[in-house]
């Protein structure tokens, strides 16, 4: 059985990869050794038949005793440690949720009901690094890339909706208090029918500004939003906005890149994003047709019909969270012209967006 070493196990991404990996019945087919950069000793969890203790994860040696290694610890534990564990000599495959080795030369980005034939290739190469996706991209391409893969898309614009997860633990945490705080600012007002709307408006407005918790999102998410996701770049776009064009054309494996960009946006929803796109395609084709493709992308297309009821029913936060299904709706002709299409597509941060593709990634290892 392959030793399969497994940084960042405890924080949410990996615990999303845990539950998984246990309902999967993954841990039936490893070795798994569970590492940690602050408990080192400590028990092991009682995850997969997992005994003894925690490896140190800054520890070369213990590392290049695994054949696979997955991280979730993040991007700042994949600079520090990736590149000296290669220097040591370590062959075996890196699988990591952070986006810090996504766009290197010898890296694919996995997910592989897109882009199976692209790992394939990458395996046959001898490649040994296998990354994540950010979260959002791998969301559009889990719920139209049935229009990539027909060649169909001349360019996309994606205007995000972005849940607190993206950020981790501590803004899902923060969020929640905001709303806490916002409703307590007027929670006596709520419970008298009479009350003045207006006043009540002042006083959320007010708690907003002053008192909503803004630590973590650097402004108040709770009741807002915060038009503006990861680092300012000098061309006018945020990081996570450079990231939708250049990590979709890698992930498809394009030789010529199709035009991806947009707006990234953070809401106040838990833990699914969503991407209202507009779609140029190459051709005009009916509705129907465009529909068939769509749900023909992967067995998890949930495809929502363009219908009032059914859509804020099933196309939602509240539908989708906690689920493997990718909600793909409001898919219909804009007003721009005959191969302009307008499509709503919502999934799971934690599962879809960074979780789930690591753990098929080891199942393809796996099965080889
Ligand atoms: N958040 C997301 O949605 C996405 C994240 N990613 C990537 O995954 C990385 C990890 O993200 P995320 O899981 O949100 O990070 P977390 O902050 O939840 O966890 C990271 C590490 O923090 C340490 N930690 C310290 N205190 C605690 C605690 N009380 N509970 C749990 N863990 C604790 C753990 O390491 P230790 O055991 O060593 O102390 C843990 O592995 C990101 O940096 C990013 O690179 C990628 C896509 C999406
Ligand atoms: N930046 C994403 C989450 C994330 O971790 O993305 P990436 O893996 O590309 O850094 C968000 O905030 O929603």
């Amino acid at each position: 059985m392959k030793k399969v070493g497994l940084v960042g196990w405890r924080g949410m991404v990996g615990s999303v990869l845990m539950q998984r990996m246990q309902e999967e019945k993954d841990f039936d087919l490893i070795e798994p050794v569970f590492f940690t950069t602050s408990q080192a000793g400590q028990p092991a969890p009682q995850i997969g038949g997992a005994t003894g203790s925690l490896k140190d994860a800054k520890s070369i040696d213990d590392l290049k005793a695994m054949d696979i290694i997955i991280s979730c610890q993040g991007g700042d534990y994949t600079t520090e440690m990736f590149g000296p564990l290669r220097a040591a000599g370590w062959q075996g495959y890196w699988i990591d949720a952070a986006s810090t080795l996504r766009m290197q030369e010898d890296a694919v980005i996995v997910l592989d009901p897109v882009n199976e034939h692209v790992i394939q290739g990458a395996l046959g190469r001898g490649v040994k690094n296998y990354i994540g996706g950010n979260c959002t991209n791998s969301i559009m391409l889990m719920g139209v890339g049935g229009l990539f893969k027909a060649g169909l898309v001349e360019w996309v614009s994606s205007m995000t909706y972005q849940a607190a997860s993206g950020g981790g633990a501590n803004h899902m945490r923060e969020l929640l208090k905001g709303m806490g705080v916002v409703y307590g600012a007027v929670a006596d007002e709520l419970a008298t029918p009479a009350s003045a709307i207006l006043e009540i408006d002042r006083k959320v407005a007010q708690a907003i500004r002053s008192d909503v918790p803004t630590e973590h999102f650097g402004a108040p998410l709770a009741g807002g939003l915060i038009p503006w996701i990861d680092k300012q770049l000098e061309n006018g776009q945020s990081k996570e906005e450079w990231k939708g064009q250049a990590e979709v054309n890698k992930i498809l494996g394009n030789a010529s890149p199709i035009p991806v960009d947009g707006l990234c946006v953070r809401i106040g929803a838990m833990r699914c994003h969503s991407l209202a796109l507009t779609i140029k395609l190459k051709q005009d084709l009916p509705l129907a047709e465009i529909e068939s493709l769509i749900k023909s992308g992967n067995p998890w297309v949930k495809w929502v019909p363009n219908d009032r009821e059914v859509t804020v029913r099933e196309l939602t936060p509240a539908s989708i969270t906690g689920g493997l299904q990718i909600g793909v709706g409001r898919v219909r002709k804009l007003n721009m012209g005959p191969q302009y299409l307008s499509a709503f597509v919502i999934g799971d941060q934690l599962l879809w967006g960074a979780a789930e593709p690591l753990r098929r990634m080891l199942r393809i290892l796996l099965d080889r």
